[in-house]
């Protein structure tokens, strides 16, 4: 049976998916690491892929952009298909020095500026934080290639418009990205107690725009991250 939002039956979506904003993204990711993959669903242009990858299953699709969106997936994914572990590759900008454009950041937690997260649970302020065995799973997938971060983001709702001061407050407490999603799929997979990690590739840097990544470069520069969110989903 399916949701308002995925066509596929229950038995069609794997218990790990892969999850980066970008439809297009999906694709390529699923065209390399399951040429044998199957169309599942293309409600709204979002195709759905299910395949195997060293004899696992797997499904990749897109999230969209910003929490809402995310929000209806990773809540159809962990309700109505059993998903166990939902792992996000996707694109941040960077806003501290301590980062730059390429590098990959593996988000252990993310402050946001959402009210998504603020009526979880009355009178508290939720951490949305990663499930450990997959940043370790990340991490050990890397080795120790220069470049690669394990620390806070920070997931906006509005991707223009960042307050330089807010962006310098973060750096200070040690936050290294900006994006849109991790907040509230590590919330969502808190509530029906599942598992859930970002991988960001840092594809632009607030504090110098000068090697930022084309569009182009945005849909594929993901090589690094993709291995290390395979890892964890198979974790
Ligand atoms: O590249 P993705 O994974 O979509 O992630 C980032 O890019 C989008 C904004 O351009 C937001 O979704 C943000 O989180
Ligand atoms: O949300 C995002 C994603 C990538 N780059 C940004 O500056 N913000």
């Amino acid at each position: 049976m399916p949701t308002p939002h995925i066509a596929a039956e229950q038995g069609d979506i794997a218990p790990a998916v892969l999850l980066p904003g970008d439809p297009r993204r999906a694709e390529r990711i699923a065209a390399q690491l399951m040429p044998d993959a199957r169309l599942v669903s293309e409600v709204r242009g979002n195709g759905v892929y299910t395949g195997e990858v060293d004899g696992r299953p797997l499904t990749v699709m897109a999230s969209g952009m910003g929490m809402p969106s995310l929000g209806i997936y990773a809540n159809e994914l962990f309700s109505h298909y059993d998903v166990q572990r939902i792992v996000r590759v996707g694109t941040a900008g960077g806003l501290s020095p301590a980062v730059g454009v390429g590098d990959v950041v593996v988000a252990l937690g993310a402050h946001t500026d959402s009210a998504m997260n603020e009526r979880r649970i009355p009178g508290i302020r939720f951490s949305a934080v990663a499930s450990y065995p997959l940043v370790a799973a990340a991490v050990a997938a890397d080795g120790d290639a220069p470049g690669l971060h394990v620390a806070p983001v920070v997931s906006r709702d509005h991707f223009y418009g960042n307050p330089p001061e807010q962006i310098r407050a973060l750096a200070d407490y040690g936050t290294l990205a900006v994006e849109m999603e991790a907040a509230g799929l590590y919330a969502i997979a808190a509530e029906y107690g599942r598992e859930a990690l970002a991988v960001l590739t840092i594809s632009d840097h607030l504090l110098d725009p000068s090697g930022d990544f084309s569009p182009e470069e945005r849909e594929q520069n993901f090589q690094r991250s993709l291995r290390m969110g395979l890892a964890a989903a198979h974790a």
